[in-house]
Formats: C-alpha cells, structure tokens, sequence
C-alpha cells in the first residue's frame, strides 16, 4: 500500500464510523432512551447495575461502571454499579473450577437481585459467558439492557419483553464498539439528566 493509499484507507475508518453512528442513531435513539428509563428506575429504587463484556467490551463494562460509582460529568451522588470483568481472583477461580463461560453468571447469580440491571456487552452477541450472564439475570428477575451488533447473534435470541436491546447495524467488531462507548456515554448523560437537571 502507497503511503496516499494508507492516508485514504484511513480516512475511509472516519467514514464509515460516521455512516454507523448516523445508521445507529436512527435505529437505537427510542430503545436507548427505554434503557435510561431502566436503569433510573432501578436506581432509584434502591437497585443495582452489573455490566460484563470480554476483550474491548470489558474495558467498555468497566468504563461504564466507573461513570456511575465515580461521576461522569458533573458531581452528584455515587449510584450502584460493578462490572463482573475486573475481578481477577473470582475470574480465575470461577473460571478454573466451573469453566470460562461460567465467569459472569456465577457473579450475577451471587449479587443479583429482582430490580437490578444487567448490563450485557457482546459485539456478535455469542459469546458464551455473555450468554449465560442473561440467562442467570433472568433467574434473578432483572432485566437486561444488551448491547450487540451483527444482527445480535444468539443473544437476540434470548431477550424477553422487559429487556432492551442496542444492536449496532454494522458486522465489523470495531465500529461496534466505537458506537457502544456511545452509547454507555450517553446513558450516563441520560442518567444525569434524569437526577440532575438536562443543563450543563
Ligand atoms: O477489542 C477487540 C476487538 O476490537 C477484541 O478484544 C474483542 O473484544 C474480543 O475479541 C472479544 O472476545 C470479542 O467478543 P464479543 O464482542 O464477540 O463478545
Ligand atoms: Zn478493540
């Protein structure tokens, strides 16, 4: 590849990550805003967020969990999150003794409750710890709020009425989750401005 060739190639990555964010942004603006319902209320409500992803959608579970524990952009109370991919001693041994795709599950099944939220990350929507992470929300009556992509996968699959899904209308696991950080952004913006006010 020419070095003209490369500056194209990468200009062709901001082209089509605003192609995806305007394409998202029609399909997802109606179901996200459901899921700021969700999770208020949860919240409000003495409830709590779980959030869990594997790879890039740990790292975005994470984030996301330390906007609400932390703050976002503005002071306000902490609310109650964890994400089930940051503790290395549970992972493991939950992971050595019952299996890899057991890693979540097991952590929802201990600390979920009727009202909390799961939050759910996978870009093909079939990852297995993914997977049972929703089944084990179900046993515990919480809903889940699933973000995917490529046409959600098996986890389109396993979605009832109370739960939400934001699947991202792209197959490239990158542009995915470029538009999933948005969308945990603006979740936390809608959060806010349920608590705080919709003023900067
Ligand atoms: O961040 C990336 C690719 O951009 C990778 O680390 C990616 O997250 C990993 O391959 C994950 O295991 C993919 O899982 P999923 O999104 O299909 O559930
Ligand atoms: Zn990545």
């Amino acid at each position: 590849m020419t070095i003209m060739d490369m500056t194209s190639h990468m200009a062709s990555h901001f082209d089509d990550a605003i192609d995806t964010l305007k394409a998202s942004s029609k399909e997802l603006a109606q179901p996200l805003s459901d899921a700021v319902d969700l999770l208020f209320a949860s919240l409000a409500n003495d409830g709590k967020i779980l959030a869990c992803g594997n790879g890039g959608s740990a790292a975005d579970a994470q984030h996301f969990i330390a906007e609400l524990v932390g703050r976002f952009e503005r002071d306000r109370l902490p609310l109650a999150g964890v994400a089930l991919n940051t503790d290395t001693s549970i992972m493991t041994a939950v992971g050595n003794d019952y299996g890899f795709d057991a890693i979540f599950e097991r952590q929802v099944l201990a600390l979920g409750h009727a009202g909390d939220v799961l939050v759910a990350i996978s870009t093909s929507g079939n990852s297995p710890n993914v997977m049972r992470s929703i089944e084990a929300a179900h046993d515990r009556d919480m809903s889940v709020i699933a973000l995917t992509g490529k046409g959600g996968g098996s986890i389109a699959e396993l979605l009832g009425d109370t739960d939400i899904h934001l699947c991202v209308p792209h197959d490239r696991t990158m542009r995915i989750q470029e538009v999933h950080i948005v969308l945990l952004h603006a979740l936390c913006d809608g959060i806010d401005a349920l608590l705080l006010g919709d003023t900067l």
